[in-house]
């Protein structure tokens, strides 16, 4: 953590939780358009001070993906640092249940790395509702992959012209619950899809839909699209200056591992869509379903409208010279007032 850098956030809670002993940090940064979301990650970090740090950084990109797609709430997120030796789950989803709970509702949680639907439905228990995408079978909206699968589909449209992925070959790196989905979608869409997984045993699932497996490193590959559909920090200086994609778009949370990769794909004219815009549909669906009294069309209308987030981020990048984080981010801290 840079010492000399002021706080951005709004709030910053860490508990040493009472059962499990686990640092538990809870970012709060914005609630100027409504109660702090964001998810629950659960991992090992070298240190708390590094999972705080995550939380902080994740917390910013929520508050951007919540104002860019339109929603009243703003942004947060929790860490909870996991011990090498590993801990008694029950005791830690109380205790992030508990520290979650604290807060009033300033704050409320998802799934995210570490963490499932079944986690949720405890911590809404718990924490007075404050958790999103329990089970459906539990009253929540469930799994948010097909969602967000339908939101990077509709950035996507954005960055095609004329809007049509027939033709076009696109390479999918992550064929996990969204990158799967993605994949199909494309498919079905006529695109020629070459896939890659760290997880080879995923090859004969891609093979069945009509993909076509590789071990390249596809950010390299000369593609129409490429779809970050895995980790965070795919693009480097190093890797964005060797880039054989015209268009970049996918869920992958925090693609860029700096701010300045930006402007080499801006400079080299690769299209890269902020991933704080293409992968929104998950949270959409979810706050749309349990808070905001949508039903399943007009939450996938506000996952569609995506693309039209994506095409002002476009224009506004084009038109004023700007990379398109840059241009996210000012209609962002427009919407923030
Ligand atoms: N699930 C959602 O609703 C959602 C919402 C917003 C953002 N995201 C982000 O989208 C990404 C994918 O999410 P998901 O739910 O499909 O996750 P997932 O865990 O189901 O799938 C990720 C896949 O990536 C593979 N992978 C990991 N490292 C890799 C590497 N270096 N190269 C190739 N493959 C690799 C894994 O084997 C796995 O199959 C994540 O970054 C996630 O944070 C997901």
């Amino acid at each position: 953590m840079n010492r000399t850098e002021s706080f951005a956030g709004e709030a910053l809670q860490i508990v040493r939780g009472a059962r499990s002993g686990v640092a538990i940090a809870v970012a709060i940064h914005s609630t100027a358009r409504g109660p702090a979301i964001g998810g629950c990650r659960i991992k090992e970090y070298p240190s708390w001070r590094d999972g705080a740090d995550d939380a902080l950084r994740l917390s910013a990109a929520m508050t951007m993906k919540c104002a860019l797609a339109g929603l009243p709430y703003g942004g947060g997120k929790t860490v909870a640092v996991l011990p090498a030796e590993g801990v008694r789950r029950r005791d830690l989803i109380v205790d992030i249940a508990e520290a979650i709970a604290a807060l009033g509702g300033r704050y409320r949680t998802g799934p995210d790395i570490g963490s499932t639907s079944e986690d949720m439905a405890d911590i809404h228990r718990l924490a007075h509702g404050w958790a999103f995408c329990r089970p459906e079978a539990q009253g929540g909206s469930g799994t948010s992959s097909a969602a967000t699968a339908r939101g990077v589909v509709a950035a996507l449209q954005a960055g095609v012209a004329p809007g049509s992925v027939a033709g076009l070959r696109a390479g999918v790196i992550g064929f996990g619950s969204v990158g799967r989905l993605v994949c199909e979608a494309l498919l079905e869409r006529g695109a020629d899809v070459v896939v890659t997984d760290v997880d080879s045993g995923l090859r004969p699932v891609a093979e069945r839909l009509g993909a076509t497996w590789t071990t390249k490193d596809l950010v390299r590959e000369r593609l129409d699209i490429l779809v970050p559909a895995a980790t965070g920090g795919l693009l480097t200086a190093e890797s964005a200056a060797a880039c054989g994609a015209s268009l970049i778009v996918g869920p992958a949370n925090n693609q860029l591992a700096a701010e300045e990769v930006a402007t080499v794909l801006r400079d080299r004219g690769i299209t890269w869509i902020p991933d704080v815009v293409a992968s929104a549909g998950g949270i959409i669906h979810a706050v749309g379903r349990e808070e905001l009294g949508m039903d399943e069309a007009a939450a996938n209308a506000k996952i569609d409208a995506i693309a039209d987030t994506a095409g002002a981020v476009l224009s506004r990048a084009r038109d004023r010279g700007l990379t398109t984080v840059r241009a996210a981010r000012e209609l962002a801290a427009g919407l923030l007032g």
